[in-house]
């Protein structure tokens, strides 16, 4: 797995703003949004393209065009979604599938409770939205399902992640091929493996309390 922490005053004025405590849902989406198309433009080095034959104005030319089949971007539900916008803004012609998880606060045990991806992913570039790597259990989960599912590459872009997490992920994937993009690697979990300093449950953070 490759990871890539993207180190931008921008990126770490936002996510600092997005940290606060008192910054309201409202920003904390908006902020989301600004901090994934940073993020994204990063991680979207690497799609594939191909050469595009068009006529300027003024000449021919040879020109760069996205390769079909188009990335797939996969937001994790309920959290991921927030990064959808973002995303989708960077990378308009990709196509979107959706996988909902959620980890038991007290097992940690990750249920899936929703997927709406093409059956066949055979030679897809998958891209995988989820602001926070914990314990890792979600990403292991979803990346395991998605090269079950015939991916040829998955990208994952979240917005913090804990060093157990990493771990975890790395240990989990071995052999499959990962490039993780983060605005920053933090210091640890805690006791409710919650991220420290982290910035709290993002699915509530930014669409309210869950059930
Ligand atoms: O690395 P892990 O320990 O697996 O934890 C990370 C997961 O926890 C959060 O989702 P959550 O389960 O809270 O669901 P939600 O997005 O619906 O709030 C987050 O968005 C990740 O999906
Ligand atoms: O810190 C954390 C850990 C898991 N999920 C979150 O939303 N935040
Ligand atoms: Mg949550």
């Amino acid at each position: 797995m490759r990871v890539h922490v993207v180190d931008h005053p921008l990126v770490a004025h936002k996510l600092t703003i997005l940290r606060d405590k008192n910054t309201p849902s409202m920003i904390f989406r908006q902020l989301t949004e600004e901090l994934v198309m940073l993020l994204g433009y990063e991680a979207t080095r690497g799609v594939a393209v191909e050469p595009r034959e068009i006529e300027t104005p003024v000449s021919r030319m040879t020109g760069t065009q996205l390769k079909r089949p188009r990335p797939l971007i996969v937001p994790i539900l309920r959290a991921g979604l927030g990064m959808l916008e973002g995303m989708v803004k960077m990378a308009p012609s990709a196509e979107v599938g959706f996988l909902g998880m959620a980890r038991n606060e007290e097992t940690l045990d990750i249920v899936t409770y929703a997927e709406r991806l093409p059956n066949d992913l055979t030679g897809r570039h998958v891209i995988v939205l989820d602001p926070m790597l914990a314990t890792g259990g979600t990403l292991v989960e979803a990346i395991r399902f998605l090269y079950e599912r015939g991916a040829e590459r998955v990208t994952c872009v979240c917005l913090l992640a804990a060093p157990e997490g990493i771990e975890r992920l790395e240990k989990g994937i071995e052999g499959l091929e990962v490039d993780l993009y983060l605005a920053a690697i933090d210091e640890r979990l805690n006791e409710k493996s919650y991220i420290v300093p982290g910035l709290g449950d993002a699915g509530d953070r930014l669409y309210g309390l869950a059930e």
